[in-house]
């Protein structure tokens, strides 16, 4: 049963319509990736989804209930959560007391448990600007995941990693998403590594949904192959 769902969700600025009658749905404890070349609209779509930006038509749901016109903050507040194209660690801060304060205003049960999965526990006492950017990335990510949200939108959490560190971050993502019983979109520039993470995927192109299911299935879209992946499929 889908926890989060968009519905026919349509964006425009001014006479770009940048995303047209998107439909998804987001189930607990998997991953949703959402890929398409530049410009196919999914920062759009992620802006819409987490309340930064007002959908033209269409409609957002969470547990069935119509959260379209509800703020950022009211989104934050029930459980979904999002992280950033580029980290946004507080660069002066420990890593330990960074998560502590976001784990102490959020309720976070098992800080640790976040920690551990992550490989975090030897960078606790580091100063967040002062650590590796594959680790900042991860620290992104665990204050995405800190309070149990129920939806995590994550707007590309490899981006600038190099080929190893976001295979890690991939797999993090879908292992935290899975033990936390988390529904996570998940939105990614690295297709082969959607590929291998995401439950399921969405392709978008000029906007529109160009084909959505399993990753075989999405690789096997004959659509798909002629639009996006050629001979890389
Ligand atoms: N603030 C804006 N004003 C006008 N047009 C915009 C604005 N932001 C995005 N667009 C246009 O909307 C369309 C979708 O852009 P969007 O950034 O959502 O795509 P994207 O898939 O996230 O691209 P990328 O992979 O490059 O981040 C593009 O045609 C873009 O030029």
């Amino acid at each position: 049963m889908a926890v989060f769902e968009a519905s026919g969700l349509s964006v425009r600025y001014g006479a770009v319509a940048a995303n047209k009658n998107i439909d998804i749905a987001l189930v607990q404890g998997c991953v949703h990736g959402v890929i398409g070349p530049n410009g196919a609209g999914k920062s759009t779509f992620i802006d819409a989804l987490s309340g930064r930006r007002r959908p033209s038509s269409g409609r957002v749901l969470l547990d069935g209930e119509d959260i379209t016109r509800r703020s950022v903050r009211w989104r934050r507040a029930h459980g979904i959560s999002r992280s950033f194209q580029r980290t946004s660690v507080f660069a002066s801060m420990t890593v330990g007391a960074q998560l502590s304060m976001v784990a102490r205003r959020n309720a976070e049960p098992d800080l640790a448990g976040i920690i551990d999965t992550l490989g975090l526990g030897e960078v606790v006492d580091r100063v967040c600007g002062e650590i590796a950017y594959g680790t900042q990335r991860a620290v992104d990510l665990a204050i995405a995941l800190i309070g149990r949200p129920r939806v995590v939108l994550l707007d590309e959490p490899c981006a600038g990693l190099v080929a190893d560190e976001a295979g890690r971050m991939l797999r993090h993502v879908r292992d935290l998403c899975r033990e936390r019983d988390v529904a996570a979109l998940l939105v990614e520039h690295d297709v082969e590594g959607v590929f291998r993470t995401c439950d399921t995927i969405t392709v978008l192109d000029l906007g529109e949904v160009l084909s959505s299911g399993p990753p075989e299935e999405v690789r096997a879209d004959p659509r798909v192959i002629r639009a996006y992946l050629g001979s890389a499929a």
